[in-house]
């Protein structure tokens, strides 16, 4: 599928819609499954990224190739460099070759790992020897990725003195390293964790287990968007919790000042358009826990006509795209008038002045999800749309069902 374009909606946005599980509780859970065989793991993410994770992880060649797939690369580099006797190269897409792990190899590395770049210093590929680490302690800054912290946690319980692991400096994206933790903790890790210094005990074997994943939040946000956008509807979506481990339930709040109300049901969420919305209304958030929703959030106001403020936003840069650089320019083909600096986003209130315009995606998934709620606004295009499997292969099935 190359461009794909979407027809004003004119009907009323309704349905029904089964989204699978979080891909970053799956791409958690198969890495601790490979320590753990005995975990199960029910309702596992459906995404090109967690595919490529299962497969990774039962790799039996000389190269791995990660594709697109950041999670799983950072995750991968620490599960290679504690897998005893294993030498591979991991490596990734043109874009994963410029998303760094300099701050992952350094702490494995410091930990007694055997790992070396193959191209350009602090960057895929790597080329890992697995052995095993006999060190416990590291010092690792937290404010460029959570990815690498995770990472480290993951493998911690399966190093002979477990793993003291102390920030250096700020912490972002830190609901993925409280998911981190609690999925350790369900499987019966003891840790702790106090100011700066995480600790997490050895954990050889666990009791049998099974954990059924809750649905991607992240994914949910381009209902949340949809529902904000068209008068009187209701979507209900599968499976989700009220107190979830993914710090991007934080929408239901969000969303609440953008006139979408929430409601648990058993399983499901119901999201109503509830027709109260103040447009001439600041939305100034700071999004340092829940990245990825910045662009469904900006594209939401933007149809609405709302000014937005966003803060927090400093990773946006280092994703699958700089997605603050793809956002200005695709909001400003529409009309809109977007300011960026490294960390923040200022969308003035404006109109979609130009339709039927060919929105760019930049090989990021979300950058075809965020703009696909604007087809309720104007006619739009977008390009490369099948980039959506990076995390949500039947999006564009899913989205035709509630919208026509
Ligand atoms: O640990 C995870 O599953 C993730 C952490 C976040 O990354 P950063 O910590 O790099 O912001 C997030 O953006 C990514 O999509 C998934
Ligand atoms: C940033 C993302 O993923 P990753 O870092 O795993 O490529 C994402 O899914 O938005």
């Amino acid at each position: 599928m190359e461009l794909l374009k979407i027809d004003k909606i004119t009907k009323t946005v309704s349905g029904t819609i089964e989204i699978t599980g979080s891909k970053s509780e799956t791409n958690r859970l198969l890495v601790l499954q490979q320590f753990y065989p005995n975990l199960k793991i029910e309702n596992t993410s459906n995404s090109d990224d967690a595919i490529l994770m299962q497969k990774a992880l039962v790799n039996t060649t000389s190269e791995v190739n990660i594709g697109h797939a950041g999670t799983a690369m950072r995750f991968l580099t620490s599960y290679f460099s504690v897998k005893e006797n294993s030498e591979v190269i991991l490596t990734g897409s043109h874009r994963m070759k410029n998303r760094p792990v300099k701050i992952l190899v350094d702490a494995l590395t410091s930990l007694g790992a055997d790992i070396q770049y193959v191209e350009k210093e602090g960057y895929p590929p790597l080329k890992i020897k697995g052995k095993k680490l006999t060190k416990g302690v590291v010092e690792i800054e937290g404010n460029v990725s959570s990815q690498y912290i995770s990472s480290l946690l993951l493998v911690a319980p399966t190093l002979q003195n477990g793993l003291k692991l102390k920030f250096k400096g700020e912490i972002t994206s830190v609901p993925y390293i409280k998911m981190t933790l609690a999925l350790l903790a369900e499987l019966g890790v003891e840790l702790s964790w106090d100011d700066d210094t995480i600790l997490i005990q050895p954990k050889p074997t666990i009791e049998d287990k099974t954990v059924v994943v809750e649905s991607d939040w992240s994914s949910a946000s381009y209902y949340y968007s949809l529902v904000a956008l068209s008068p009187n509807s209701e979507v209900k979506l599968s499976s989700y919790k009220q107190h979830s481990l993914q710090g991007d339930s934080v929408l239901a709040n969000i969303y609440k000042n953008l006139g979408v109300e929430t409601t648990f049901e058993n399983n499901s969420i119901i999201l109503k358009n509830t027709g109260h919305l103040n447009p001439s209304k600041l939305m100034d958030l700071n999004l340092i826990g829940a990245p990825d929703i910045a662009q469904t959030i900006v594209v939401t106001c933007f149809g609405l006509g709302m000014e937005c403020y966003l803060t927090g936003l400093h990773t946006l840069k280092i994703k699958e795209t700089d997605r603050l650089v793809a956002l200005k320019t695709e909001i400003e083909k529409l009309g809109g008038k977007v300011e960026i600096t490294n960390e923040t986003l200022q969308l003035a209130s404006s109109k979609i002045i130009n339709e039927n315009i060919s929105i760019a995606t930049y090989d990021d998934h979300r950058m075809a999800m965020a703009f696909a709620p604007l087809a309720t606004r104007v006619s739009i295009a977008i390009e490369e749309a099948n980039v959506v499997s990076k995390s949500y292969p039947t999006f564009w099935e899913d989205f035709k069902k509630v919208t026509s």
